[in-house]
């Protein structure tokens, strides 16, 4: 199963992908752990937790660490549900974040330096107007449980210039677009 859900990809660049990130949702009762991020990319957006993969780190290790640094819980269940590829043009690079979803954690749930203060939000009340811009294309999929994999074009910081998303019953299809 291979359904083009959204295309509006105008140009089909082969950029070097530059640095591989991740990020993780917890969820609980139809609502998901958000942090407001106080530094660096994304400032002052609520997103996930996560980050830089690190030299001999798996994306799983760096999605487990990032997780407990930036709001002090410890994932039980990750599950690795979607990468998004980023195509920067302003900087002719590519970004590619692995999306992790978890329903069992322990720990107190705490705000970090990096992300404060943390919330739990409804899916039906997800900030949007507050993160960053291509958040509305892929977090439907993140949010129901579908493997996804999702290619955005920014053309400057803000502007999107085009996006792809797809579906698929597995996760192998998915880490294709990672390659
Ligand atoms: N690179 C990149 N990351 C993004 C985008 N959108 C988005 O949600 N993210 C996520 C992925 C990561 O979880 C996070 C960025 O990672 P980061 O810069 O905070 O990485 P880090 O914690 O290792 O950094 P540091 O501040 O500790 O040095 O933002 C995007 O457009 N580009």
């Amino acid at each position: 199963m291979k359904p083009e859900i959204e295309t509006n990809l105008e140009i089909d660049t082969k950029m070097h992908v530059n640095k591989l990130f991740t990020l993780v949702f917890l969820k609980k009762n139809k609502s998901v752990l958000l942090g407001l991020k106080t530094r660096g990319l994304g400032k002052g957006f609520w997103n996930g937790f996560g980050g830089k993969v690190e030299k001999n780190e798996t994306v799983m290790d760096c999605a487990k660490r990032e997780l407990k640094e930036e709001c002090n819980l410890e994932a039980k269940d990750l599950k690795q549900i979607g990468v998004v590829r980023y195509d920067l043009l302003h900087d002719n690079s590519s970004d590619v974040v692995h999306i992790f979803t978890c329903t069992q954690f322990e720990g107190v749930e705490k705000p970090s330096e990096e992300m404060n203060p943390i919330q739990w939000y409804k899916f039906r009340a997800i900030p949007f107007t507050q993160m960053w811009p291509d958040s509305p294309h892929w977090y439907p999929y993140m949010l129901d449980e579908k493997y996804f994999s999702a290619r955005i074009t920014y053309s400057d910081e803000n502007t999107i210039k085009g996006s792809s998303i797809q579906v698929y019953n597995n996760l192998s299809n998915v880490l294709k677009i990672a390659e």
